[in-house]
C-alpha cells in the first residue's frame, strides 16, 4: 500500500478542473484518505518545491501556487492524499510529464497543462517516490487528518 500527495494547483481551479481530475484519479480504483482545501504561504510552497531552490524558476513556481497568475481566492490549492497498490506510479502515469508540450496528449497535463507567465502552469502534483510522498503528506497534513 503507497499514499501518495495530489495537488490540485491554481491553473485547474480557476479552469474548474478539479471534478475532472478527481473522476480520473478515482477511475484508477485509489482510496482517498483525507482532503482539504489549503492555503498556500510562501514557507509551505517554497518547502514543498525544496528540490528546485537555486533554479532560474523557483520564485515564479512559488508565486504560481500562491494563486499570483490565476484569477482564484485565498491562495488556495486542493488537496489530497490517496492510497492504494503502486499508487504513486498510478498516478503519474495519468497526469503526465511535468512539461505540458512533452506530455502525451491523453494525460491531464498534455490536455489541460500551459506555459504562461515564465511558468508551467501543469494543473497538478503527485508526489514522484515512496520518499517524496512521506515528505509532503507531512508537509500539507497532520498525522490525524489521514484515514487509515
Ligand atoms: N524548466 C522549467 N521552466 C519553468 N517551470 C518549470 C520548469 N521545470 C519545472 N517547472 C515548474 O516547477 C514545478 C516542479 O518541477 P518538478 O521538476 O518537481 O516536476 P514535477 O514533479 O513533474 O512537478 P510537480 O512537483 O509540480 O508535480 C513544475 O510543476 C513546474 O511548474
Amino acid at each position: 500500500m503507497e499514499k501518495t500527495l495530489i495537488l490540485i494547483k491554481p491553473d485547474a481551479i480557476e479552469k474548474r478542473l478539479t471534478g475532472v481530475i478527481l473522476d480520473r484519479i478515482e477511475s484508477l480504483g485509489l482510496q482517498l484518505a483525507s482532503a482539504k482545501v489549503a492555503v498556500v504561504t510562501e514557507k509551505l510552497a517554497r518547502e514543498h518545491y525544496a528540490n528546485l531552490a537555486g533554479t532560474p524558476f523557483v520564485d515564479n513556481v512559488v508565486k504560481f501556487m500562491m494563486g499570483n497568475f490565476n484569477n482564484i481566492e485565498n491562495r488556495r490549492v486542493y488537496a489530497f492524499v490517496y492510497k492504494g497498490e503502486d499508487a504513486i506510479a498510478k498516478v503519474r502515469h495519468i497526469i503526465g510529464v511535468t512539461d505540458p508540450d512533452k506530455a502525451d496528449p491523453w494525460t491531464i497535463r498534455g490536455q489541460f497543462g500551459q506555459k504562461k507567465n515564465g511558468v508551467i502552469q501543469n494543473c497538478v502534483h503527485a508526489s514522484g517516490s515512496q520518499e517524496d510522498a512521506e515528505r509532503e503528506i507531512a508537509l500539507w497534513f497532520k498525522p490525524e487528518e489521514i484515514v487509515e
